[in-house]
Order: C-alpha cells, then sequence, then structure tokens
C-alpha cells in the first residue's frame, strides 16, 4: 500500500535516512504530509520529482501516466537549526520532514468513478494538506486533458486555463465530500453515526455541523472555507467542537494550496497572465489560501546545489528570494499550524514539529511518550537568547533559561531540554 511509502521509496537514498529518525521506543515523528492533487498531465510528477530531488516518479507525456502515488519525505532546511548544531558541534543535525504524496491525475466525473475515479480520491483522503498542481506553462506537445478522456482534438479543452481547472477539481473534491456528508447525516439523524460513536466526540455537534455543511458542499462551497465563513476557521473552535468536526474526515476540510506549474519564462519577478488569474481568483475565491509558483526544471537544478552560498547566487540570478520547496514548506507550516522547536546537545541537534499552542509535556511527547509520562519541567532558553549569548551555559548565566511548567505553551524557536523522572 502506498501508505507505507512505495518500494522506490523505501530504497530512496537520502530519504531512507529520513524514516530511520524514529529509533526504537520513540514515536513516529510528527512530518506533515502534502497530497499533489489535478488534472492529469500538469506536472503533478514532475513537480513531485522537482521537490524531492528524485526521479522515482516516472515523468511522461501521458495522461494518467502515474497509477500508484509515489511518497517521498524532504527534509526542511532551517537556518537556526544549521546555526545550533554548529553552536554544539553536534555529530548529527536532524531536521523535521515534509512528505509529498504524488498521486494521480482527477478529472471531471472524478467523484463518481471516472477516470481513475474514487480510487485515487482515497489517496487524497489521507494526506494533511493539499497542494492543487494547476498548468500555467505553454508547451503545443503536451496534450492537456479536462473531461476524462484524451480531448487533444478538442479546441476547448486544450486551451489553457488553471482557472477553470482549479474550480474542476475542487469541484470534484466537494462532490465526493457531498456524498459523504450526506451519508453520515443520515446516519447521524437516526442516531447511529459513527460520529455518535467517536470517542470523544459529542453527537449533537457533528450533527449540527453535517446540517450546515451539506447546503455548502451543493452549492460547491469547500468544507474548510464553509467553516471560515460561518465559525471563524478551525482556529475558533473549542476543543469538543473541533473534534466533532475533525470526525467528518472531508478531503475539502484540508487546508490546500495552488501550486502553478511554469516555464522558466513566468518563473521570475515578471510571471505570467495565467498565474495572475489564479492569484486573482484565489484571493476572490479562497482568501488566505497560499499561491506558489513551481518551474520543475529550475527547482530541479537547484535542488542539486549542495553550497548555501551557491544556492543563494542561484536564486538571486532568478530574481527569487526562495526555493519554491521552501516557499511549499513555509506554506504548509503556516496552514497546519505549525511550530518547530528545539533539542540540541554534542549528540545531536534536532528539530520537532508541533501543533500551534502546544503545552511543554505533549511537546516532550514528541520524542518520547516517557518524557511526556514522567515529566517534570521544561528548561527553555528561545533561540534569539541562545544564540545571543553563545552557549547554553552563557543563556543560564545570563538568566535567559526559564524553567517552565506543564502549562507552558511551546513557542517557535524554543530551545528545550526536558527534566522527567522515569
Ligand atoms: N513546467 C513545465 N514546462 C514544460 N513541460 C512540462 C512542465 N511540467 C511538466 N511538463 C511536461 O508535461 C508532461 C506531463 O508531466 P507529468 O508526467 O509530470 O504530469 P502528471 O500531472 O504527473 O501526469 P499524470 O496525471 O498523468 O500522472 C511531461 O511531458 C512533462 O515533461
Ligand atoms: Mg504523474
Amino acid at each position: 500500500m502506498w501508505s507505507r511509502g512505495s518500494a522506490a521509496a523505501r530504497k530512496a537514498g537520502p530519504r531512507a535516512a529520513l524514516a530511520r529518525w524514529a529509533a526504537p521506543g520513540q514515536r513516529a515523528f510528527s512530518k506533515l504530509s502534502c497530497g499533489l492533487v489535478g488534472l492529469p498531465n500538469v506536472g503533478k510528477s514532475s513537480i513531485f520529482n522537482a521537490l524531492t530531488s528524485s526521479t522515482m516518479a516516472e515523468m511522461a507525456n501521458f495522461p494518467f501516466c502515474t497509477i500508484e502515488p509515489n511518497v517521498a519525505t524532504v527534509p526542511v532546511r532551517d537556518a537556526r537549526l544549521t546555526k545550533l548544531t554548529e553552536m554544539a558541534n553536534s555529530e548529527r543535525s536532524v531536521p523535521t520532514g515534509l512528505e509529498f504524496i504524488d498521486i494521480a491525475g482527477l478529472v471531471k466525473g472524478a467523484s463518481d468513478g471516472k477516470g481513475m475515479g474514487n480510487k485515487f480520491l482515497t489517496n487524497v483522503r489521507s494526506t494533511s494538506a493539499i497542494a492543487h498542481v494547476v498548468r500555467c506553462f505553454q508547451d503545443e506537445d503536451v496534450i492537456h486533458v479536462r473531461d476524462g478522456q484524451d480531448d487533444a482534438d478538442h479546441e476547448a479543452a486544450r486551451t489553457l486555463d488553471p482557472v477553470l481547472d482549479l474550480a474542476i477539481i475542487e469541484g470534484e473534491l466537494v462532490l465526493a465530500d457531498l456524498q459523504s456528508a450526506e451519508l453520515q447525516l443520515a446516519k447521524a439523524r437516526k442516531g447511529k453515526g459513527k460520529a455518535s460513536g467517536a470517542a470523544g466526540v459529542d453527537p449533537a455537534a457533528a450533527l449540527a455541523f453535517l446540517e450546515g455543511v451539506c447546503p455548502a458542499l451543493e452549492e460547491g462551497q469547500p468544507a474548510a472555507a464553509w467553516l471560515q465563513e460561518k465559525h471563524g476557521g478551525e482556529q475558533a473552535l473549542a476543543p469538543t467542537q473541533l473534534a466533532a468536526w475533525r470526525s467528518l474526515a472531508l478531503m475539502t476540510q484540508k487546508p490546500a494550496m495552488v501550486l502553478c506549474n511554469v516555464d522558466e519564462a513566468a518563473a521570475g519577478p515578471e510571471s505570467s497572465d495565467l498565474v495572475r488569474a489564479v492569484e486573482e481568483w484565489v484571493a476572490a475565491e479562497r482568501p488566505g489560501c497560499p499561491v506558489v509558483r513551481v518551474c520543475a526544471p529550475l527547482e530541479l537544478e537547484l535542488g542539486a546545489i549542495e553550497d548555501e552560498e551557491e544556492r543563494a547566487e542561484y536564486l538571486a540570478a532568478m530574481g527569487l528570494a526562495e526555493s519554491a520547496l521552501a516557499s511549499v514548506q513555509a506554506a504548509a507550516m503556516r496552514l497546519l499550524n505549525r511550530r518547530v522547536y528545539f533539542t540540541t546537545g554534542p549528540q545531536e541537534t534536532r528539530a520537532w514539529l508541533v501543533r500551534a499552542g502546544t503545552l511543554a509535556p505533549q511537546a516532550a511527547g514528541v520524542i518520547h511518550s516517557d518524557l511526556e509520562k514522567g515529566f517534570i519541567r521544561a528548561e527553555v532558553i528561545g533561540y534569539d537568547d541562545y544564540v545571543a549569548c553563545g552557549s547554553e551555559k552563557a543563556a543560564k548565566e545570563a538568566g535567559k533559561m526559564r524553567s517552565e511548567g506543564k502549562d507552558y505553551e511551546v513557542q517557535d524557536g524554543d530551545v528545550m531540554h526536558f527534566r522527567h523522572n522515569t
């Protein structure tokens, strides 16, 4: 099954090392995952390869080239991790990861089983975020498919229209969600929904969400957009409400970003009309959804440059502030509301991912469940203080090390040490 990673994914060199992050007894580390979704042949596999700098996804000018999704985890570059590793002279430096899943092309009618149909919608269901890939590159030789069949002869299907493409795919996800939500609603009304049985889920709250979200889905509104409009988004929900909302497990509840697959001409500061059309539509219809331009060949070249200075020069020459990978990773962190804290020592300096608002014991639990169970307190130094003082010892002497208890909310960039009694 793809969720455990394809054989190719398991074999992949540097990524295989990432899979070993979680040593026996440790919890699997909390990496984020992002599924690449889009019409056939828009460049999902090309972007997957570019972002993960691997050639495991077969790229071909052939619609539905990808049948089994490819999975790869990419380490997140973080200058703070590099700096802390240098300061502690650690043997190992372990970044956080972002997993990409290259999903087969969806077409209009996918929710009814057209094209590769529901099988691929299942793959979308298991990711934490969705990246819509839309075609913004001009190439007469690459077939553009919109209607579930090779429509190369139809002028309308050949015309590039990334906004329409985006609306089609989003519409398919909404339709599939509507089918699921209506089933859940019928069951919930009879009082035997899975929500009513799920631990920690208030059946009345789940029912209320279903009654609200079904008509919205019917009108073509993604579930997340409905929640934003009616309730101010997930952040505004109380824990019991959030549990009820999440129990619906709809695809359009997931945060989404748009990746514009551009040619080199539109990769620099100039952009293109197609990209601008996407940006305008998203700003008006899906506010808060990030739009990132990715030029696959350029990103591939960039991924191959190890030297930081050389990378910076390459980016500057292209007129870019950062790589598409860095933009996508930042967008995923923002969308999924994640924060990073660090642990550092001579053996290892490591970055850990937690949700915004995570308290110290649960943050410790990301490292090992024993640390959470036996949590006594956390010794915390803010990243800036740590660097300004030059070492943990100096930070301590300068009074910058705080002793925090079980109610402490972990902040992005905290350098932490956990005291525990196990
Ligand atoms: N930015 C680009 N510029 C020019 N050609 C591109 C670009 N991106 C992708 N292509 C070409 O488009 C074709 C389709 O790409 P790819 O196989 O990555 O699409 P896909 O979305 O994964 O397709 P499928 O849905 O069939 O899996 C390939 O021939 C690829 O080389
Ligand atoms: Mg593909």
